[in-house]
């Protein structure tokens, strides 16, 4: 079986898929970062690095160490990148701006370890990043919608480490190489199934949730002799990567909504770096990713660490949440 590595598929796209070279070199700084990234988590005992950083973000979220390593390390590969403009980070409150933007250089947006609060028990941690385009020189607007968004993925610190990437022509998985280090095309055009008996939500938060997602959960809950007639699984790791990653190899749907607790801050997950990139890989594998009420990616950004609510997964599931929403 061949496995390109992520050089060899992104240089041998062809015709009209064809990508920049800027581009190809942004990609590869990433999947570097992401490399190193998942270094530094492996080797964190040894390193010093578990534990709190003793700061905070922008979002008042206590920073881990490793929260703070793998920032510095995005923006120290990335910032070598010849087009890339800005970074928007979600441990940084300001945007980085790299040089003054000119038409068609990049915007990179990321969640350099997601799941954070996973990383003391060892348990799967991911990063996560989109790529959007300076639309005219001078012009210093990141606002941008998620389906302006030229290429998206995340990686998985898991039992293997993953690349999870799409350029908008479908999604692809890229293992990484115990000992070269390179990332391999091992999970070609993955493709989400519309249907599933999988839901991944915070049920602790079931008191604070609103009428259409307790009607969801609790359809699925009753099983066979429920209005759904089967039995629902039910998984929750507190790493979006994990759980995305989740359901892009086995189907399944994922909820962070709007909730009577987290509705005045606009919800949990920031739609910049982790909502907009997870929607457009799931979109691009099948599946649809909404708010509840609207299609993630129509969204227009109020601000660079906004947050949104988020529900995304096997399209069926997805389609019965918004119609839900809309009871
Ligand atoms: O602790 P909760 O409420 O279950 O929230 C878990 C969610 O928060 C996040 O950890 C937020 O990501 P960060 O670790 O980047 O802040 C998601 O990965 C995950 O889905
Ligand atoms: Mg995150
Ligand atoms: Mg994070």
């Amino acid at each position: 079986m061949s496995m390109p590595t992520l050089r060899r598929f992104l240089t041998q796209q062809s015709g009209e898929r064809q990508l920049n070279p800027n581009l190809i070199f942004l990609v590869e700084d990433i999947a570097a970062a992401c490399r190193v990234v998942g270094n530094h988590i492996r080797n964190a005992a040894f390193e010093g690095t578990l534990g709190l950083a003793g700061g905070s973000n922008i979002q008042g979220e206590e920073q881990k160490t490793l929260d703070v390593v793998a920032d510095r390390e995005f923006a120290r590969i990335c910032a070598n990148s010849p087009r890339l403009a800005a970074l928007v980070s979600e441990e940084v409150d300001e945007i980085t701006w790299l040089k003054e933007p000119e038409a068609g250089d990049y915007l990179l947006y990321y969640d350099p370890l997601d799941g954070s609060s996973n990383i003391d028990v060892n348990l799967s941690v991911g990063s996560i990043f989109s790529v959007c385009e300076v639309e005219n020189d001078g012009d210093r607007d990141v606002l941008k919608q998620g389906s302006r968004q030229i290429c998206a993925g995340y990686a998985i610190y898991g039992p293997a480490t993953m690349l999870v990437l799409t350029m908008g022509d479908g999604v692809n998985g890229f293992s990484c190489e115990h000992g070269t280090g390179d990332f391999r095309l091992t999970h070609p055009g993955l493709d989400i199934p519309a249907t599933t008996s999988e839901f991944a939500i915070n049920a602790s938060r079931y008191h604070h949730w609103d009428a259409p997602v307790r009607r969801y959960v609790d359809e699925c809950l009753a099983g066979g002799s429920g209005p759904r007639g089967r039995a629902f699984n039910m998984r929750w790791t507190a790493s979006m990567v994990a759980d995305v990653h989740r359901i892009l190899m086995r189907g399944g749907v994922f909820l962070y909504p709007s909730d009577a607790a987290n509705r005045g801050l606009g919800g949990k997950l920031r739609l910049l770096y982790e909502a907009n990139p997870m929607a457009l890989i799931v979109e691009q594998a099948g599946g649809l990713a909404s708010t509840g009420e609207r299609r993630l990616l129509d969204l227009m950004p109020e601000s660079h660490h906004q947050r949104v609510p988020v529900i995304l997964g096997s399209r069926d599931e997805v389609a019965r949440l918004e119609g839900y929403h809309r009871t």
